[in-house]
């Protein structure tokens, strides 16, 4: 019988019991739950990764739905218990979601949220700065100051690589991928290799077609009258270099061409040691690698001896194969940025993901259909209109059935009236 475990409990009276396994930022989430008259339950244990048997106990006798973290292991056993609780509803709190095993979520029929789009721009920021902390050497330069070592300027102090003009590769070019790589070519004119399943469709006719300079407003874009043709050209003109880009055909031309590489796809078994002793053993040895998709891409103990071999060779890493700890040696080497599993970490993007996992929730408590773009997740995040009725991003819709699969596009309970433009199937 697991321990009983400490909650905090908004609007006691609520007819649908809602579990948050964690207290999560901001207040717009438990209040758009207790709006729908939802019981908000928050457990407050502290500890920072709960056990299955600790979800269990939160789950109790009857639980409608359950918001839940990426460093719990939501399958066979905590989807059959919220199953026998009355539960057709988790969500992470997370946009990954390789800790959740969908197909026992499909088999007691609970519907498996998550959160993309809020944290696109906060994580790729997150893999720039270490692209950049990585390669200027800050970390052993701020070390270096501290410990009061600092004795005058010297050509030799502190050399790093610089970004403008050398490539950046992306592996795994979907939404954090590409912004990452826009942030990369526009704000240090890198040239451009990716690799993906797919084609980077949107991310290529950024990079290649048009730069719209919009001096009135975003919704005229269409219709802009100030072209700037290519970002290269643009860069020509102005005398400078321009930029490339291509889309590679293999995970190893990039490893081959890139400078500074950055891990973007999701974790599954195509991707788990996708980085490994072969393909760091033909990077090139000044190279820069970022990691802040999932720690098991890269196989971190050939990592730690691929650093001491190349002292010149760098990382900045998010994530880790063993989360929260790291590999043996790892802490000690200087050419390695190490930060916590912080790349979604800011204020508005903690509090929309927070939003988006309630939304999730209670969409599926109150038989609302899915959001049609998982990707255009804006509605719900404006704090002064009440959010679409839809979940936002169910990622095992289709499994569930036709009702399921129906998708919305309207706004708020208040104005059904007003609708967001169609998906386009392309942008997704
Ligand atoms: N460190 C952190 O705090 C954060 C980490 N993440 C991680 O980043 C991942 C990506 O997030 P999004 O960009 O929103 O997802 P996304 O689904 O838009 O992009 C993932 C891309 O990976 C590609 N991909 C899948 N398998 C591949 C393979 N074998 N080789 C190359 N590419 C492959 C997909 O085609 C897709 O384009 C998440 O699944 C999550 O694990 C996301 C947010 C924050
Ligand atoms: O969203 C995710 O997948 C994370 O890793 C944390 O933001």
């Amino acid at each position: 019988m697991a321990k009983p475990v400490s909650i905090e409990v908004w609007n006691p009276n609520g007819k649908y019991r809602v579990v948050s396994t964690k207290p999560m930022p901001g207040t717009r989430w438990i209040n758009l739950l207790i709006e729908q008259d939802c019981r908000v339950e928050i457990c407050t244990q502290k500890k920072t990764i709960l056990s299955v048997e600790d979800i269990i106990a939160l789950i109790g006798d009857k639980c409608d739905g359950v918001i839940g973290q990426l460093t719990e292991d939501w399958g066979e056993t905590l989807f059959s218990a919220l199953s026998r609780a009355g539960g057709k509803a988790f969500s992470n709190m997370a946009v990954g979601y390789n800790n959740v095993d969908v197909d026992a979520a499909n088999k007691y029929g609970v519907a498996v949220g998550n959160t993309p789009g809020v944290l696109t721009e906060t994580t790729a920021e997150l893999a720039a700065s270490l692209s950049l902390t990585a390669a200027r050497r800050i970390v052993e330069a701020d070390e270096f100051m501290r410990a009061g070592l600092y004795d005058g300027w010297l050509p030799n102090l502190f050399v790093g690589n610089l970004l403008k003009g050398q490539t950046v590769g992306v592996i795994g070019a979907g939404r954090i991928g590409s912004a990452y790589a826009r942030m990369m070519v526009e704000g240090f004119k890198m040239n451009l290799i990716y690799y993906d399943l797919y084609q980077a469709t949107r991310l290529e006719k950024h990079v290649q077609l048009v730069y719209c300079i919009n001096l009135l407003a975003p919704h005229f874009a269409d219709t802009c009258m100030f072209h700037v043709p290519a970002y290269g050209q643009f860069l020509k003109a102005n005398g400078e270099q321009p930029v490339t880009w291509k889309r590679a055909s293999s995970m190893e031309e990039v490893l081959r061409e890139a400078d500074v590489i950055s891990l973007h796809p999701i974790l599954d078994k195509t991707t788990y040691h996708l980085v490994n002793k072969d393909s760091l053993a033909i990077m090139k040895k000044e190279a820069v690698l970022i990691n802040c998709s999932r720690g098991p891409v890269i196989d971190e103990v050939a990592l730690v001896e691929h650093l001491k071999q190349n002292p010149m060779f760098r990382v900045g890493l998010d994530v880790f194969e063993d989360e929260p700890y790291m590999k043996p040696g790892l802490a000690d080497l200087k050419n390695a940025v190490v930060v916590p599993h912080i790349a979604s970490a800011s204020k508005w993007t903690r509090e929309g993901m927070a939003t988006l996992a309630a939304l999730n929730v209670l969409g599926k408590i109150k038989g609302y259909p899915v959001w049609s773009n998982p990707n255009q997740v804006e509605p719900f995040l404006n704090e002064n209109a009440p959010p679409p009725a839809a979940s936002p991003s169910i990622v095992n819709s289709k499994a569930l059935g036709p009702s399921w699969c129906k998708q919305s596009n309207s706004y708020g309970r208040k104005n059904p009236g007003s609708v967001l433009r169609a998906c386009n199937a392309e942008e997704c």
